[in-house]
């Protein structure tokens, strides 16, 4: 497969299903025939606890890792020893990820249960920047994880019981899917995979890659440039983008009351896709451009642009105040997330002109995690904004 290798996090509260879940749709990527052969593979990120503490304690690590009872017995001191585990090594957490991660180079689907941490794809894309890394929150209500407890384990660990109690209610971020698993049996899980996670192997992603040029050296030496805009000077290229962006879109286009873009790269997109799904534009330009009345805000410099031009300096952006009426729901399109300051901007000029982040969705063509985007978008309180991207790149 030339698309790099995706990682699915399956979280989720206790017995909600999360390994079992996980197991199914390693099923639903190898079968699959849209790509002649994938390959998936299902890995526990808490075995690397249980690794170190069987070392350190001479526990018997085979039983740890599949002997329910005795895990029960060592679950205490286990969890303890998680703690400290942490507070001597803040990293924890990135270090086990990225060994779960080398250890499975060889796959190009890999997922990972058992992990418990806030916001795992804002803090962690970063260090896997020329792969798509997703969530997939597992829900199951209380009485059927009381049944399932009853059952069979769930890869309940340290990190379950760490945690401080993760159901969806109680998350202040979004993860990227989420899958309600309360019937019993694989269909639904089998179809949730189909539906939701095998469009993200689907070919047509591919060739929306192949069409962004690599420049190197632009704008600056050791910069591998992408040209995501150009995708719409290829032949069938902005037809293919715009088709992408409406079949990718979680929500339901026929709540959307408006697609907003700001100048220049995101009207391309959006103007295509507004009209392909019949909803109206937000434009968002420079200051001084839109008649009144209007509302502004501060913008940064986005990355590219302040390593173009030497004396680039933040600007203010507007759009007309009166064009979407208060509380819409607004989707919004832009071609490139790189550090998020564009398109924070973007989303405190909405919340100046009375639509707030909960009636927003963002979906962009090109990611480039390296610049942590989604964890600027987090840190000001913009963390449950659903944002979907067709195409992650590495690099600069
Ligand atoms: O995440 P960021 O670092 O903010 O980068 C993303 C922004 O960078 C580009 O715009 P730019 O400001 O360069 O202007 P342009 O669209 O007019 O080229 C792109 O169109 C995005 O809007
Ligand atoms: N390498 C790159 N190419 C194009 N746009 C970018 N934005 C951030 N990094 C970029």
């Amino acid at each position: 497969m030339e698309q790099k290798l995706i990682i699915i996090l399956v979280t989720g509260e206790s017995c909600a299903g999360k390994d079992y879940c996980a197991d199914v749709w390693v099923s639903v990527f190898i079968r699959c025939h849209i790509h002649r052969s994938l390959t998936a593979r299902a890995v526990s990120i808490s075995d690397a606890i249980k690794r170190e503490y069987a070392a350190a304690t001479g526990a018997d690590l085979s039983r740890l890792l599949w002997d329910r009872a005795y895990k029960e017995q060592h679950r205490p001191a286990l969890t303890t020893f998680f703690q400290g585990e942490v507070r001597q090594r803040p990293r924890l957490l990135e270090e086990h990820f990225q060994n779960v991660v080398y250890g499975a180079v060889d796959v190009d689907v890999l997922l990972i249960t058992g992990m418990r941490d806030e916001a795992p794809v804002a803090t962690l894309s970063h260090l896997v920047p020329d792969s798509r890394l997703l969530e997939v929150h597992v829900q199951a209500s209380e009485q059927t994880r009381r049944i399932r407890r009853g059952c069979h384990g769930d890869g309940d660990d340290n990190r379950d019981s760490n945690n401080n109690g993760s159901n969806l209610t109680a998350l202040d971020y979004r993860p990227s899917l989420i899958f309600d698993n309360d019937t019993t049996g694989n269909e639904a899980a089998k179809r949730f995979a189909e539906y939701h996670l095998l469009p993200f192997v689907h070919e047509d992603l591919q060739r929306l890659a192949n069409m962004v040029r690599q420049v190197p050296d632009f704008p600056r030496p050791g910069i591998e440039f992408r040209h995501v805009l150009g995708i719409s000077q290829q032949p069938g290229g902005l037809a293919l983008c715009t088709s992408l962006l409406q079949t990718h879109f979680t929500g339901d286009w026929a709540k959307v009351d408006a697609v907003a873009c700001c100048e220049v790269g995101g009207f391309v997109y959006a103007s295509a896709l507004a009209s392909r799904v019949d909803v109206p534009l937000v434009l968002i330009r420079e200051a001084g451009k839109l008649p009144p009345p209007t509302v502004s805000v501060i913008k940064p410099t986005s990355h590219i642009t302040s390593l173009a031009s030497n004396n680039s300096k933040e600007k203010r952006i507007e759009m007309e105040r009166d064009v979407v009426p208060k509380c819409a729901s607004v989707v919004v399109v832009d071609d490139v997330l790189s550090t998020g300051e564009t398109l924070c901007a973007v989303l405190q000029l909405l919340n100046e002109a009375g639509i707030g982040a909960e009636d927003v969705s963002i979906m962009v063509v090109a990611e480039f995690p390296v610049h942590r985007g989604r964890e600027l978008l987090r840190q000001r309180g913009f963390g449950r904004i659903n944002i979907q991207s067709l195409l992650v790149f590495g690099g600069a």
